[in-house]
């Protein structure tokens, strides 16, 4: 009965998924399971098709459909590079969009408290810095709590250092409500430093699954960091911090 305790079961199941476009095969009979609660980053090379394996799985693309198995939970959630706020509603209601009566302004409101902003419910989009609209992004997600958070370089847009909290951010809430995710990025620290387990897609299969063992919040200076930044750095065609393989 105990959430965590054995077995649990795939959140996520895909087989044979294949995804061309026109002669080009960008997901090539692509199988894999996320358990429930697994935090999935997914990395890969420009173009390699990591948004396109995202899209399959938020159920966006329907051409993917009937290939294979795709199998996520009814409740899932998505956050893009941009927030996609509606600029007509306040904060608030962007949150609680779809989510009725006074439970929903509750829910909103403990949400917006959760991403640290309390106290802006009625602020407009534009009033808000990016990485605040990502926060508000986030909290329309995690408010309907749903079983599959797909984000697809959530991050990207921001600076550094606003990346940095939003990782403490992300790396919190997750462990809070457990969502699986699957997460795509560019940046392999960014992955190391948050998920369970990272995935290389390339020439339209995963090339690496690699679990991440290191204790939370991770540390930057531990060995095993810099031996599987490395790692994966090779996998993606990168010889050293840096420099490009020939
Ligand atoms: N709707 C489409 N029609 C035709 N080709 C497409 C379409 N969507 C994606 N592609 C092609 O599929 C390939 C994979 O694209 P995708 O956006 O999934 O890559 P990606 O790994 O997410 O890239 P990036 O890291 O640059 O965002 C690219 O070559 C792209 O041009």
């Amino acid at each position: 009965m105990a959430p965590h305790s054995g077995q649990l079961k795939p959140a996520v199941r895909v087989e044979n998924l294949v995804r061309c476009f026109a002669a080009k095969t960008i997901l090539d009979d692509v199988e894999l399971d996320i358990r429930e609660g697994e935090f999935v980053a997914l990395l890969g090379k420009s173009g390699s098709g990591k948004s396109t394996f995202l899209r399959a799985l938020a159920g966006l693309d329907h051409e993917v459909k009937g290939t294979g198995t795709l199998e996520t939970p009814e409740k899932l959630s998505v956050v893009f590079q941009d927030a996609r706020l509606l600029p007509w509603r306040t904060v608030i209601q962007n949150v609680t969009l779809g989510l009725p009566g006074e439970t929903g302004q509750e829910a909103g409101r403990k949400a917006l408290a959760e991403v640290g902003l309390a106290g802006r419910e009625t602020a407009w989009p534009n009033q808000l810095s990016g990485g605040e609209q990502q926060r508000v992004a986030l909290a329309r997600s995690l408010v309907r709590e749903p079983a599959l958070l797909l984000a697809d370089e959530p991050f990207g847009a921001l600076d550094a250092l606003t990346r940095l909290k939003m990782h403490d951010l992300l790396r919190e809430l997750c462990a809070k409500h457990r969502p699986a995710v699957l997460l795509v990025t560019h940046d392999v620290d960014e992955a190391i430093s948050l998920a369970d387990r990272i995935l290389v897609l390339d020439e339209g299969r995963f090339v690496e699954d690699l679990r991440i063992d290191l204790a939370v919040p991770r540390d930057h200076g531990d060995p095993r960091f810099a031996q599987i930044r490395t790692r994966l750095l090779s996998r993606l065609g990168v010889d050293a911090p840096g420099r490009r393989a020939a």
